[in-house]
């Protein structure tokens, strides 16, 4: 039996995975967390490709993230599908850039986006800095940038910046300007303006949907406005029209801050040209247990029924000690679990903020136990995931690595695309070779040989731009910033994906599972965080990542708490648990 066979045989046996994969016109699914979701995407779009989508034609699939869309890759590829010219499989910012911008940017008389450089984070603080003290001198300058920032990432409408205040607007369109005289754009105005080609081009529109009739959506929820509305540019439009399937689930929504609304969702799955939602209930992943608990956050949803796992442990527990204590807490909960067989890159760690990852990870550290937090550094994209990889093969022993170099070679080709030739390979070869006895040498030299190697003129490509800037965020931190001094050997480990206890925020938990997950700091204004205690709609989005983060364990999940906080200024507040555990009956 093929792997695609086998795995159309296993959804075979979950009536709600196979209407889905069945389904004909418009799809929409909602997946409650472990119900197969990622499986059944790629099984369906491997499914698609082989059987119903012929050459030239193919398909889009838009993630959240570079690396779900590896994930997705991957695992596409092993249901036997080659990759061909119009299989585009990656995030929004890619598809706006490459496949819309790049192509389309003469056609529509703006030949200068077909060259544009992406502005660094610094950069845009600095033109916001700048737009808000011309603009707004002297005047109340509290909310202007996240208003600005919001509006701008949700492509608010003349009527929305109205009820922002005219200032407010003549802020953001300086801070544009601003950033324009430096031959510079950002990701929000780069989404507006593919969202705005699209829409008013019918031409593009057919173009796009004659390349990719069959477009897949991964975490609709989390995808911003932008993404929705070129969703719905291409899939309902009368004259031309594109396949949707999108999967999703408004509960696990915790990215609010790109301008994401789960709401978007539900009004894909009530509109009249979509079929009726699909609605996932066999949870893979979770013990009974955790599975109770889960339904117990569910509030009048269908509850989700576990399949394959039996038993499962939920725990909170006080440490009156305050953070320090919990750290302890986490230490013996690793010691003991460890002794009971589970294997250290099983244990995950998580916390509400990034000071308690660093400083759990430390303990933990100190401890005897191998522990990594990834951090905001950079971020894991394909090219700095390739990086990373690179050195891992040239320094932690190439049988030992866990990479291989005819992965890496290949996953170069990908980057390199057009401009790939027989002797990158060599070069590339060459280098990882030759850094094998310079393993103490500083990461950043490294990296400036594998952009001289040939990186260098791959990242000049418009469609990748967003890697672009990840691998000036890489180079910056190593260079300057919070990771200066790491070695190859210092970046191979943080490549490397085992034992070690995995330390993650309770965001950046999403979409990963373990065995057991320890969470952090389950007081009030803590979990929820007191910024978000007076609004309901910050409110909803920080009790769903409590809701992710419990879900992310097969078997064990064990809450930490203090009954008190401690400022930023050091001053201690005394409080209840979070109202999170209260609503799942653990205090
Ligand atoms: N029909 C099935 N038969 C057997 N195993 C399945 C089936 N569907 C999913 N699984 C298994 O369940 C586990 C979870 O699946 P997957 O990773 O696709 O979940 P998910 O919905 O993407 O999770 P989340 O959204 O919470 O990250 C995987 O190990 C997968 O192989």
């Amino acid at each position: 039996m093929s792997a695609l066979s086998k795995s159309i045989a296993d959804l075979k046996t979950n009536d709600r995975q196979w209407d889905a994969f069945s389904a004909e016109g418009h799809t929409v699914v909602l997946a409650p967390p472990g119900s197969g979701k990622t499986k059944l995407l790629a099984t369906r779009l491997a499914s698609d490709l082989l059987n119903k989508i012929s050459k030239p034609q193919g398909a889009a699939c838009i993630t959240l993230t570079n690396a779900a869309a590896d994930e997705l890759r991957r695992r596409v590829e092993s249901l036997g599908v080659e990759s061909r010219a119009n299989l585009f499989v990656g995030t929004v910012h890619g598809f706006a850039l490459g496949k819309i911008i790049e192509p389309f940017a003469v056609v529509v008389g703006r030949p200068e986006l077909a060259h544009i450089s992406i502005a660094s984070k610094s950069q845009c603080d600095q033109a916001m800095r700048s737009a808000i003290a011309e603009v707004l001198r002297g005047e109340d300058t509290r909310s202007a940038e996240s208003t600005i920032k919001i509006n701008r990432q949700r492509l608010a409408t003349d009527e929305d910046w109205a009820k922002s205040g005219a200032k407010i607007r003549e802020v953001a369109r300086r801070y544009e300007g601003l950033l324009h005289e430096q031959g510079l754009r950002d990701f929000p105005e780069l989404i507006a303006v593919a969202v705005e080609m699209v829409e008013k081009h019918e031409t593009i529109r057919r173009m796009l949907v004659a390349q990719y009739p069959h477009i897949y959506v991964d975490e609709y929820q989390d995808l911003a406005p932008g993404l929705d509305r070129l969703v719905k540019a291409l899939c309902f439009d009368y004259r031309v029209n594109a396949d949707l399937f999108a999967v999703g689930d408004p509960d696990q929504a915790v990215f609010a801050w790109t301008g994401a609304r789960p709401e978007l969702l539900h009004e894909l799955a009530r509109r009249s040209e979509v079929q009726p939602a699909v609605e996932l209930e066999y949870n893979y992943r979770c013990g009974e247990e955790i599975i109770r608990i889960a339904n117990l956050m569910r509030r009048g949803r269908p509850p989700i029924i576990g399949r394959q796992r039996h038993g499962g442990h939920v725990s909170a527990t006080r440490c009156t000690g305050g953070l320090s204590d919990q750290y302890r807490h986490v230490v013996e909960q690793v010691r003991q679990a460890v002794f009971g067989g589970v294997l250290l890159h099983e244990i995950a760690v998580l916390a509400p903020q990034r000071q308690q990852c660093e400083a759990v990870a430390g303990v933990l550290r100190e401890s005897g136990f191998p522990a990594f937090f990834r951090g905001d550094a950079y971020r894991l994209t394909v090219v700095t995931g390739f990086i990373e990889a690179c050195a891992a093969w040239a320094t932690a022993g190439r049988e030992t690595s866990h990479y291989r170099l005819g992965d890496l070679l290949q996953t170069w080709r990908t980057i390199l695309g057009g401009r790939w030739t027989r002797k990158d390979d060599i070069a590339l070869t060459e280098l990882l070779m030759d850094v094998t006895d310079r393993a103490d040498d500083a990461a950043v030299a490294f990296i400036n040989e594998l952009l001289d190697c040939g990186l260098r003129r791959a990242l000049g490509q418009v469609s990748l731009a967003e890697e672009a800037l990840e691998v000036g965020r890489m180079g910056d931190a190593l260079s300057s910033g919070e990771l200066s001094g790491l070695t190859v050997r210092g970046l191979a480990e943080r490549a490397l994906k085992w034992d070690r206890v995995e330390v993650t925020t309770m965001t950046s938990s999403k979409g990963l599972e373990f065995d057991v997950v320890l969470l952090l700091a389950a007081d009030e204004q803590s979990i929820p965080s007191y910024l978000s205690i007076n609004d309901s709609l910050q409110l909803a989005e920080e009790r769903r990542k409590f809701y992710v983060s419990i879900t992310r364990a097969r078997k064990e999940v064990r809450i930490f708490y203090s009954g008190f906080v401690v400022t930023k200024f050091g001053r201690r507040i005394d409080v209840e648990p979070s109202r999170f555990l209260k609503e799942i009956g653990l205090v």
